[in-house]
């Protein structure tokens, strides 16, 4: 077997097995690369005045990592600045919030050299190489230009926007001729990846052949769409260990006979938290009877903070759940907890099973892995009700959830009611059906598929001259 490279931006593997981190690729990774003798690559998070380049490798939770810094400049115009500022809200459908600098397209064109110069001495002949997201759409190009020759693959964990939309980027070509350096690109659904292709063949004259091979600016690249699961072993386990019993039990506890709708999600624009909590007024507008049976916990941890649109949504949620608070609460009885603080995952495994409902309802979302982990943590005896938007790229899977749009708060206050009123025994058949997809369609099912699907995808031969 190969050994993998696995790239990306973002370098935290959990310490230990169950450890707590707000984002779901961190964790889908360390699963995958737990059991291969690979090296996972990428930026430290730390940045120093002037770029060196100088790699530290170390060990950390059983797998091997190899990290550099950054210079502050590429905090600002490559992770603030394009990555999260114009590649993000962009592919999430924000037009409105996309900005164009050029400092900042420069910025991650650089960025993409420097990962691509520093990494270049780790890799060997034989190695397969795996590039994770938005951050690294031109990395294979520049590795490419310095002559490796393996099999690159990419995985985006992020949706593929509509064609009309992709195409209001400035420099849209340039940034998508650099994805058929790669070997094969993976996307979380038939949605995104079919998005893609419709780009290649409408805007930019390609061609789609057999098998899922693209052809476009001069190149053949194969496409797919590979859904991410959660570490499904480790959750369900998770969920018996001792942090999230005590979690569980202090839930129960804090009920006080009421039900729990809750929501877990990063505090991003593109999870419809605003929505949600509109849609929840709207809930407790129409049913007065509900009024101090129920309440919504709301996790939304802090995210990207030093990008402007993250400290609008911060400060508009906190207005919008005090006006809520204000409106409906009574002296023993407050209808949002709302938290803004990080829990690890064996705390929050015991609180979705707490929960009467899970409320995931992004505007859009690559996948969304609270939702797997929600039905996860069920109680197969007893278990809760999952609403999903379905504009998450989990909906593509999910079916047995009860499916929403997250734009209509009658849609979503509809299915609350529906959900509270469930009978035990239909959502005992959608739960089992869910479970039965997470349990088999783990991340460990996704690590096989893209590397097998990468392993065996015709490799390119590159046509750009080495350079350095
Ligand atoms: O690293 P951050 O900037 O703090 O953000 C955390 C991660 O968020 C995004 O997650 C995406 O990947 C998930 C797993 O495939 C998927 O379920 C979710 O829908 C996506 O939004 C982002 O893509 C990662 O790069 C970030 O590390
Ligand atoms: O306080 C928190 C909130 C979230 N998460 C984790 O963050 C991930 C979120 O992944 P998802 O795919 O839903 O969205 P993303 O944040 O990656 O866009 C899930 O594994 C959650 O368990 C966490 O560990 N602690």
């Amino acid at each position: 077997m190969s050994r993998l490279i696995v790239i990306s931006n973002r370098v935290n593997p959990p310490a230990e097995a169950g450890q707590g981190s707000a984002g779901g690729l961190a964790m889908a990774l360390a699963a995958a690369l737990r059991e291969s003798s690979g090296v996972w690559f990428g930026w430290s998070g730390e940045t120093t005045e002037l770029f060196t380049g100088q790699l530290s490798v170390r060990r950390i939770g059983g797998v091997t990592v190899a990290l550099i810094d950054l210079e502050d400049q590429d905090r600002q115009e490559y992770y603030n600045g394009y990555a999260n500022k114009t590649l993000w809200p962009l592919f999430h459908y924000r037009m409105d919030l996309a900005a164009y600098e050029r400092s900042f397209s420069a910025g991650y064109e650089r960025v993409n050299e420097r990962f691509a110069q520093t990494v270049l001495p780790l890799i060997e002949p034989d190695d397969i190489i795996w590039v994770q997201d938005y951050h690294l759409l031109m990395l294979a190009r520049e590795l490419r230009k310095r002559g490796v020759k393996n099999r690159i693959g990419f995985f985006l964990h992020i949706p593929w926007p509509a064609r009309r939309v992709f195409t209001t980027l400035p420099g849209h070509a340039e940034l998508a001729e650099a994805l058929f350096h790669y070997d094969l690109l993976g996307f979380q659904t038939e949605d995104h990846r079919d998005a893609f292709s419709d780009y290649a063949v409408h805007s930019a004259g390609g061609v789609l052949h057999e098998g899922g091979v693209v052809e476009a600016f001069g190149r053949k690249v194969r496409i797919g769409a590979f859904p991410i699961g959660i570490d499904t072993p480790e959750f369900v386990a998770a969920v018996q260990s001792e942090p999230a019993r005590e979690h569980f039990t202090r839930m129960r506890d804090s009920l006080a006979g009421r039900r729990m709708i809750l929501g877990v999600d990063r505090l991003d624009y593109s999870k419809g938290l605003e929505e949600r909590f509109l849609a929840y007024e709207q809930f407790l507008a129409d049913n007065p009877d509900q009024h101090e049976k129920l309440f919504l916990l709301q996790i939304a941890t802090s995210t990207r903070g030093e990008v402007e649109a993250y400290q609008d949504i911060r400060a508009k949620l906190d207005t919008v759940s005090g006006r809520i608070n204000g409106e409906f609460a009574s002296v023993d009885w407050v209808p949002i907890r709302y938290v803004n603080r990080a829990y690890r995952r064996d705390e929050l495994a015991g609180v979705y099973r707490a929960a009467h409902i899970g409320l995931v309802t992004p505007l859009r979302d690559g996948m969304n892995l609270v939702a797997k982990e929600y039905v996860a943590a069920q109680d197969p005896a007893d278990p809760g009700v999952l609403i999903l938007s379905e504009f998450a790229g989990a909906a593509e899977q999910m079916k047995e959830a009860l499916i929403v749009n997250p734009f209509s708060r009658e849609d979503v206050a509809e299915a609350i009611k529906r959900g509270l009123a469930m009978p035990r025994e239909e959502r005992l058949r959608r739960w089992e059906s869910l479970m039965h997809g997470v349990a088999t369609q783990d991340v460990a099912a996704w690590r096989d598929s893209f590397v097998e699907a990468l392993t065996g995808a015709p490799a390119e031969a590159p046509t750009l001259q080495p350079v350095g």
